[in-house]
């Protein structure tokens, strides 16, 4: 096996190549045997090698790559509208549409970006294609030809946008346990951990291994380290379908950078990768294979990256300046603004409210007509070419495998807990706190005597308020003495 720092940079390397950049979009099959995409079944990999699979990259591997084909996915909610009156009884419900007739397809080694404004409907579509949403989907989700169930969902990572992660416990300690819980039982422990490190090592996380992830009375780990931890959770089991909301959202243009080029990673090996995205500079942009834009819900374009602008362009759209960021076009057609509307906006910003309706009416009717088609084809052709469950998703045997017995599950979690909470438990206020209540209650009772036992008894609930008290301002002045000092940085005591 070749060092693991080469093996990551051959991963980089792999990326550059697969990205925007050469204008080439990687249509990875999972039959096609590409350098680094090795696709292959469980029931592939021998018993005895297992432990050697382990050690291999988890970021060159998916090993049951799904297709998913998406067709006029529509979402309605039902909300309370009260007119003014506080009976619910009596008010009257409103139906609204958040997703009208989104199509697209994504392979196994493809990256797909959704852009849209804010209000258009990224996080719902993420969350419906995760099968995740409640309520009424019209239209058809499939994985490899077939409707969600509990296997896809072991095959799925979803990256929600806050995230998840317990602030007192290092990165680390996160993954480990993480691990422990989520990984196969047929692994050992050991195996395991070497699995956490692997995945450090990979989302390149080892300068702040020991560092804690932190919270909001607290500093710890950067936005873009906890982004990438959130992602190594579900890089843990290996997921053939990642899904992630806004991942690069409060990050730096680098940082960004960094977290695609860790999805493009994760797609060159083999996966199908979708994200959320809120203005991506023009060299992130240029990372994704494929875009789905929404305006208010309705799709405007949904296809590959290096067709768009000629798209737009052949239905009288075009940038307003040569090196427009592709990104920030799209955003502003979603939002109706074109060239034309663009000057009445800088004088008076809601001045062409009409006119960015019917921009949008256009740009909706013009997908309907002229890209709807394409799509289907493309999503029935598809159909045609992936894979069949039996040749490749997983057996019974193989679904049997991510069980860890309770007796695991309640140590796991008993010490995550007792490590989450030890700050707090164990912090020097806190054992001050208890021991001048346990000293005081002492000498209220010693030598006492049993007549005055009310007054005692009334004196300790005093003292127990006085505690309390004491403690929470306490912690406000502990807190804000460290901000002040730290500008921000360190731990908090409490
Ligand atoms: N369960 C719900 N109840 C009420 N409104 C909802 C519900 N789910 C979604 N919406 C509405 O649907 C619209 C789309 O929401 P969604 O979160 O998908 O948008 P988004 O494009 O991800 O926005 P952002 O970029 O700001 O995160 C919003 O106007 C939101 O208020």
């Amino acid at each position: 096996m070749m060092p693991l720092e080469l093996e990551i940079s051959g991963g980089a390397a792999n990326a550059l190549v697969c990205n925007g950049t050469n204008n080439i979009s990687v249509h990875v099959e999972p039959s096609a045997s590409t350098s680094n995409v090795s696709p292959c079944s469980d029931d592939q990999i021998p018993e005895q090698n297992h432990a050697t699979t382990v050690r291999f990259s988890v970021l060159r591997e998916s090993l049951r790559p799904i297709t998913l084909k998406f067709e006029e996915v529509s979402y309605t909610i039902e909300s309370q509208n009260n007119g003014g009156n506080c009976f619910p009884s009596l008010q009257s419900k409103v139906k609204r549409n958040i997703l009208n007739g989104v199509s697209g397809v994504v392979r196994p080694g493809e990256l797909l970006s959704m852009l849209g404004p804010s209000g258009s409907g990224k996080t719902t579509l993420l969350t419906a294609l995760a099968g995740r949403l409640p309520g009424n989907i019209s239209g058809s989700i499939t994985y490899n030809g077939l409707p969600f169930s509990s296997s896809i969902k072991r095959k799925t990572g979803f990256v929600t946008q806050d995230d998840i992660l317990y602030p007192h416990l290092t990165v680390l300690e996160t993954l480990k346990y993480a691990a422990l819980l989520r990984l196969p039982n047929k692994l050992t422990r050991k195996e395991k951990i070497e699995h956490v490190e692997l995945i450090i090592m990979e989302l390149r996380l080892t300068t702040c291994r020991n560092s804690m992830i932190g919270g909001t009375l607290f500093r710890g780990i950067s936005g873009g380290e906890r982004k990438r931890v959130s992602i190594g959770q579900e890089m843990l089991v290996n997921p053939s379908l990642l899904l992630l909301d806004e991942p690069t959202s409060g990050l730096d243009s680098t940082a960004a950078r960094r977290i695609v080029a860790t999805l493009r990673r994760l797609a060159c090996g083999g996966r199908t990768v979708i994200t959320t995205i809120h203005q991506p500079s023009c060299s992130l942009y240029m990372m994704f294979d494929k875009v789905i834009v929404l305006s208010e819900g309705y799709p405007i374009y949904s296809g590959s990256i290096h067709k768009v602008m000629d798209y737009f362009s052949s239905i009288g759209y075009k940038p307003w300046f040569d090196f427009m960021n592709p990104a920030d076009f799209l955003l502003d057609l979603a939002n109706g603004v074109t060239l034309e509307t663009r000057q009445d906006d800088q004088m008076e910003f809601h001045g062409s409210h009409d006119e960015h309706n019917s921009t949008k009416q256009f740009l909706i009717s013009s997908y309907k007509k002229n890209l709807l088609p394409i799509l289907k084809e493309e999503i029935q052709r598809a159909s045609q070419d992936e894979i069949r469950p039996g040749k490749s998703l997983s057996s019974r045997s193989s679904e049997s495998q991510w069980t860890n017995s309770w007796w695991l599950q309640f140590n796991v979690l008993l010490s995550r807990g007792l490590k989450e909470r030890k700050h707090e438990s164990f912090a020097r206020l806190r054992i001050f706190q208890v021991l001048s209540v346990s000293i005081i209650s002492g000498l209220l009772w010693w030598h006492s005597d049993a007549n005055y036992i009310q007054d005692q008894v009334n004196l300790l609930y005093l003292k127990l308020a006085y505690f309390s008290y004491l403690r929470g301002t306490a912690i406000f002045y502990f807190n804000f003495l460290l901000k002040k000092k730290k500008k921000g940085g360190g731990r908090s005591y409490i």
